[in-house]
């Protein structure tokens, strides 16, 4: 993190300058804005070599006017207090503006996990779980934790067989988490869901004539040269996506190099040559890339950050040569950097909005969890008043609506994938045009103040529904 980056200042800031297009009393946006929880811990690890270590581990519920708080674990060595608190309130803005109803948290543990076994991952992860289990930072109904950058289905699958160990007595166990891998009742799609929804986002985006006609961009997703930094579970998947939606990735950006083609690279290709050989360099007819921050900088029409915050900044804003700026990862845009793209033109999709598809598929899984019904057997082979009994089952078991769209999907009978796809679009497409409508009725100029005044206004109604108490 560069000297004198503050995350959670940064998503102040948003929010502050968001406000102001309100008419929310000043008090009520600061107890929007403020952590509502914050728990800072050590606990030790017994390493395979028989040596101790001390890890720093964190867990921040941003806002409680919805329960349960969610928000993925991020194992990373650049891991703080104010970068687990701004993720946590990136959360809480993000659920809000997507309409999926829980308050944000996010947790982190600072971890070069690369330095780790799988054992020891297993070991800092189940102890980890316990410290949160101890002082009631997890459960289904209080705080539902998922991946995050440095963690994925495994490292969720431990954390949900640790809670279930110390809850035998809770029938919902397993809804303390998601983005747990199939057979410890994770949902279908959800390892691809971040990704996808960044490029139906984009697609979105790219779909509206007008604002690609202001760009100089032809109008569709077809033909548009990408470059993505970060070939992680987010970046990978978007790539793929924007892909086989006739886009060109033409550059790759990891953090030890990167490859470039301006006739497109092959994504699954890549990918593999990574796995077998650690990196992306020599991939077979592409150019290698020393300096991958400098990608950022490279000629195309869609850069997609999918890696960690504060990439593009004061210091590199004015060499961005992208006209759409895609935020799959949570603030790669930092505040200072945001307003000079702005004034240069640039077309920037916020990290609230466009990478929400992980918390929208998350949301699935734990209604899954909650109700015990596995999506898997809404198929064609049960009649539609079966299917009609599932949807009242989710719905009582979860005390929440589903979606007219989601209904319909139950009830025509589909399977699993078919639900959580047709949801995640609905989902991706409906949030495109509620942030867009709200741009054009309090006369935003970028699509992240909207984007925030659209939430602050969710959140707003909500607390002045619950009230104060006492
Ligand atoms: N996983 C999710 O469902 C999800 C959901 C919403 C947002 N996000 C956000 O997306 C981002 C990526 O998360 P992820 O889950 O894909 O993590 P990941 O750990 O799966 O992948 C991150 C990738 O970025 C690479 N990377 C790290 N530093 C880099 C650098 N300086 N330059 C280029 N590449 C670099 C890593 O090597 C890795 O391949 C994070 O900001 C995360 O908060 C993730």
């Amino acid at each position: 993190m560069s000297k004198g980056y503050d995350l959670f200042d940064d998503v102040c800031g948003f929010v502050g300058k968001a406000a102001l297009y309100t008419k929310h009393p000043k008090g009520l946006v600061d107890q929007i804005m403020a952590c509502n929880s914050i728990y800072k811990f050590t606990f030790p690890l017994r390493r395979d070599n028989g040596t101790y270590e001390v890890i720093e581990g964190f867990r921040v519920q941003h806002s409680h006017h919805k329960s349960p708080v969610k928000g993925g674990i991020r194992y990373s060595i650049h891991v703080e207090e104010s970068e687990v608190k701004g993720l946590a309130a990136l959360m809480s803005y993000k659920c809000a503006l997507v309409e999926v109803p829980f308050g944000g948290a996010k947790g982190g543990v600072k971890i070069d996990r690369r330095r780790y076994s799988v054992n020891e991952l297993e070991r800092i992860t189940r102890r980890y779980t316990a410290e949160l289990i101890k002082k009631n930072f997890i459960g289904p109904a209080i705080d539902v934790p998922a991946p995050d950058y440095g963690t994925g289905a495994r490292e969720m699958a431990w954390i949900a067989d640790t809670y279930s160990a110390f809850t035998p007595e809770s029938i919902n166990a397993l809804g303390c988490v998601t983005g747990k891998p199939l057979s410890q009742s994770g949902i279908e799609g959800r390892t691809e869901a971040t990704g996808k929804g960044v490029c139906l986002g984009l697609r979105e985006a790219c779909d509206r004539l007008e604002d690609m006609k202001k760009l100089g961009l032809e109008r569709g997703l077809a033909g548009k040269k990408v470059i993505v930094q970060g070939l992680g579970n987010v970046g990978f998947y978007a790539a793929k996506f924007l892909q086989e939606e006739g886009a060109i990735i033409i550059g790759v950006a990891e953090y030890n190099g990167g490859t470039y083609n301006e006739e497109g690279l092959d994504i699954h290709a890549l990918q593999m040559h990574r796995i077998e050989n650690g990196s992306l360099k020599d991939f077979p007819g592409a150019k290698n890339i020393e300096n991958s921050i400098s990608m950022l900088e490279m000629e195309c029409d869609i850069l997609v950050p999918a890696a960690l915050e504060n990439q593009i900044t004061e210091e590199n804003a004015s060499r961005i040569k992208a006209k759409i700026i895609g935020e799959a990862a949570n603030g790669p845009i930092s505040r200072a950097a945001e307003k000079m793209l702005v004034e240069a033109g640039k077309f920037i999709i916020p990290d609230i909005y466009l990478n929400a598809g992980g918390v929208t598929v998350s949301y699935f899984e734990w209604l899954k969890n909650l109700s015990r019904v596995s999506f898997g057997k809404i198929d064609k082979r049960y009649d539609m008043l079966d299917n009609l009994r599932i949807v009242e089952a989710i719905e009582k078991a979860s005390g929440v609506e589903l979606s007219d769209d989601v209904k319909r999907t139950i009830v025509k009978g589909a399977s699993e994938e078919d639900l959580v796809m047709s949801g995640l679009e609905d989902t991706m497409v409906n949030s495109y045009e509620g942030l867009r409508r709200t741009q054009i009725d309090y006369d935003v100029p970028d699509m992240r103040t909207a984007a925030f005044v659209n939430s602050l206004n969710k959140i707003a109604i909500s607390y002045m529904d619950l009230g104060i108490f006492p």
